[in-house]
């Protein structure tokens, strides 16, 4: 049997987390329960933010600039909102050292692509992620060290990709618990469309139309949300900032799911309208079909808390 050559570690020299929110902090947290770096590096633009981290103690410095945060680091990962990240990059750009991975969490690829392209100089190697693991919590106080456990993590490296540099990446991953998969970020946007994306726009549109209808008082959705509508609350209840970016940066593959989705949404009102039992029945039978092999290959979790376990 041939083994693998053991992981070098620490795994990274200096690794700076840009944004310490929910996913910020997560991977702090990850990266210090497993020492995956010889030094963490912390840096966000909220100054409270950054001196609740400190207070936290999940990075080893926490910077007072962005150029102070990316000097002389190995792999910095980005975890601001979708529309800060070039802002972002162009604040860091001066101060990389080459051959620096440069990557992110954002939930779109594509235009994170673009922003990082448009501002970060040669001789780095940009090699944009999503970690698929979430909740509709924000904030530093909000990670923790397991958010990525038995997770997908997505990487969309560019054509042409610094191959070390790409298994570099996904080695981190693989060490804070993620399942990693490579695919082209076009194809991850049009994915996560269909998985994520329009499903939270539905959740907002429905806890919308609930509080909107006037014979509805509001009391009675809060006593009467059942089951399913509690969950539509949950996410409807995500960041707002976070949100409204991602539907503005993944705009053509949003719209061209819900284009499908309108579709089929008028076809169900054309089944109830004409009393269409078979049709609705076999919609049913299939979806439930769909739930219940999610739940054979484990993508879900028997209680809403994310596989969050006591840290
Ligand atoms: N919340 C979730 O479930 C998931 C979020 N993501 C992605 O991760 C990224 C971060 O999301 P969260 O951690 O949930 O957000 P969050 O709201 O918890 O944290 C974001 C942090 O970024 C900081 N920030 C904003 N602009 C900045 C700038 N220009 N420079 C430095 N810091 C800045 C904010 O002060 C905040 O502390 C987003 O791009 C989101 O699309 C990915 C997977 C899951
Ligand atoms: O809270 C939930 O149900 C989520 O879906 C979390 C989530 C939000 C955004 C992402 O890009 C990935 C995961």
């Amino acid at each position: 049997m041939v083994l693998d050559p053991p992981l070098p570690r620490p795994l990274v020299g200096r690794l700076t987390v840009i944004g310490l929110g929910l996913i910020g902090s997560s991977i702090l947290r990850a990266v210090d329960v497993r020492q995956l770096a010889g030094t963490s590096v912390a840096y966000d633009a909220a100054p409270e933010v950054r001196a609740r981290v400190a207070e936290l103690g999940i990075a080893d410095e926490v910077a007072a600039s962005p150029a102070e945060a990316v000097a002389d680091a190995d792999i910095v990962i980005l975890c601001v909102p979708v529309g800060a990240m070039g802002a972002v990059a162009q604040a860091i750009a001066p101060h990389l050292k080459p051959g620096a991975i440069v990557s992110d969490v954002g939930s779109v690829k594509g235009a994170v692509l673009a922003a990082l392209r448009a501002h970060l100089p040669e001789g780095v190697h940009i090699i944009p992620g999503h970690p698929v693991a979430g909740t509709e919590y924000s904030g530093p106080d909000a990670g923790f060290a397991t958010l990525f456990k038995n997770r997908w993590s997505i990487l969309t490296p560019p054509e042409g990709a610094d191959e070390p540099a790409v298994a570099r990446l996904s080695q981190l991953w693989a060490e804070m618990g993620a399942n990693v998969e490579i695919m082209s970020a076009e194809h991850h946007d049009l994915v996560l469309a269909i998985t994520s994306h329009v499903p939270h726009l539905i959740a907002y549109n429905i806890v919308g139309t609930a509080a909107d209808l006037e014979s509805v008082t509001q009391s009675e959705v809060i006593k009467y949300s059942a089951g399913g509508f509690r969950d539509f609350t949950r996410i409807a209840a995500s960041d707002p900032t976070m949100w409204r970016d991602v539907f503005l940066n993944n705009r053509e593959a949003v719209i061209e799911v819900l284009g499908r989705f309108t579709e089929d949404l008028i076809a169900l009102q054309r089944a109830i309208r004409w009393e269409q039992g078979e049709t609705l029945f076999n919609l049913f039978t299939r979806t439930r079909a769909i739930r219940r092999s999610i739940i054979e290959i484990g993508q879900e979790t028997a209680a809403p808390n994310f596989g969050r376990e006591p840290e």
